[in-house]
């Protein structure tokens, strides 16, 4: 392989954003595959890959590369020379990239992926939080997991199409397609494409959702007619889902506390032929009062840590910090308390997150069930969904019933 300079001052300004302005790795990508409208598939695919691929093995390549955070511009070199040679790739003679004996790199690489937080790098504090709960075998296995990039899975939108439509649609533009078993909607694409350029996702017959994500809105066991309230909606890959299984009848209340998501959410609606919507911000509690005791079924895909998602959120493990995720499982118990009223006596509701941290999930349950606001609720089922175990995404459902 040859490494082109555009390319890879792309992926160096990219990933300079990243570690030192704190900017998204999804921002990044985009901006950097705006830079040039003449590069071709396999150019805008190095760049997001290599971009993505720098900033999950952060912690490692540093440490190989001996530097430190800020990272000058030099030091940014070093780490994508340590990327280059990790790949096999010969380092180009261009005056930014000192010469580094390959053997060197590797040798430094071998040493430190005999310690987990650098073979897998990642900060301490994370490691030892998710090993303390998880326990150091199946986080072992988990983190590991985590690292390995995310395929891309689409939800049928079934309210314009059949998964079998959709197969042959997306194959009229060479985009090969498999189902998976147990996820009924689910349709896994043979090889990564650009699948939001496709007249299929123009027209609403598909979303991006991970496998694991899909299983969350069929847990809530909805009908045709319901009255559903999608509490945390964001921008409503579940709503659009919850939809779906209603076959567009009853009626879905969307509700979050920002209303620039549920505006995307009703963007999306609209592309997926989604009709019995109707989003409500959260601006105080009066919301949630007008409706307590009035829902057949209420979903709390709560906010947490997304620890569960960190194949397709690498820049997480170095965004996230020990006091969000202390002040998120409170707002998770809050929100558990006070969106639960909302439910009618015999009604179900499900508690969800993508993090695979049993203080998020089974614990937030175990203690809204022992509270009062849980009185007359029971357990019905719960799952944790682990990387390691499925190959998708990381995620805790739990369905409780009011009796
Ligand atoms: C896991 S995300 C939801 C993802 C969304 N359900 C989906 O499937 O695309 C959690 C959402 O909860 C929202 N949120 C955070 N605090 C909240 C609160 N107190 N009440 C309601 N929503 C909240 C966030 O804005 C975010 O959109």
């Amino acid at each position: 392989m040859r490494l082109h300079r555009n390319l890879t001052y792309a992926v160096i300004d990219s990933i300079r954003d990243v570690f030192n302005e704190g900017e998204y790795a999804g921002k990044a990508v985009e901006k950097a595959l705006k830079r040039d409208k003449r590069w071709g598939s396999r150019d805008r695919k190095f760049v997001a890959e290599t971009i993505y691929e720098i900033i999950r093995w952060k912690r490692l390549y540093a440490e190989i590369a001996e530097v430190k955070e800020p990272f000058d511009r030099p030091n940014l070199w070093r780490i994508f020379s340590v990327w280059c040679v990790l790949k096999g790739i010969p380092l180009p003679d261009w005056n930014q990239i000192e010469p580094t004996p390959a053997r060197r790199i590797k040798g430094r690489f071998d040493e430190l992926s005999k310690i987990r937080k650098f073979k897998e790098s990642i900060p301490d504090w994370m490691d030892e939080l998710c090993a303390k709960e998880l326990g150091e075998a199946l986080w072992t296995k988990e983190l590991h997991a985590l690292n390995i990039p995310a395929e891309v899975i689409l939800r049928v939108n079934t309210l314009t199409n059949t998964k079998e439509q959709l197969q042959a649609e997306l194959a009229k533009d060479n985009i090969e397609t498999v189902t998976l078993p147990n996820h009924p909607d689910a349709i896994k694409l043979v090889e990564r494409a650009n699948v939001f350029q496709t007249d299929a996702f123009k027209n609403g017959h598909f979303e991006v959702q991970d496998a694991s994500s899909q299983l969350v809105a069929a847990y809530l066991d909805v009908e045709p007619g319901m009255k559903v309230v999608d509490t945390c909606a964001g921008a409503g890959g579940k709503t659009l889902h919850l939809s779906a299984l209603m076959q567009n009848k009853g009626q879905i209340i969307a509700m979050d506390i920002y209303e620039s998501k549920l505006r995307k959410l009703k963007v999306r609606a609209k592309r997926n032929k989604a009709h019995n919507i109707d989003m409500r911000v959260i601006d105080s509690t009066k919301a949630i009062k007008k409706l307590h005791g009035k829902a057949d079924r209420v979903l709390i895909d709560a906010p947490c840590s997304g620890l569960g998602v960190l194949r397709r959120n690498p820049d997480s493990k170095w965004k996230l910090q020990p006091e969000f995720i202390d002040r998120i499982k409170e707002t998770q118990q809050e929100i558990l308390q006070s969106y639960s009223k909302m439910l009618k006596v015999g009604g179900k509701m499900v508690y969800a997150t993508c993090s695979v941290l049993p203080s998020e999930n089974q614990e937030q349950v175990a203690l809204f069930l022992a509270s009062e606001a849980g009185k007359g609720f029971k357990l019905v089922k719960d799952q944790k969904k682990l990387a390691s175990v499925s190959g998708y995404d990381g995620f805790y459902m739990a369905l409780l019933e009011k009796n």
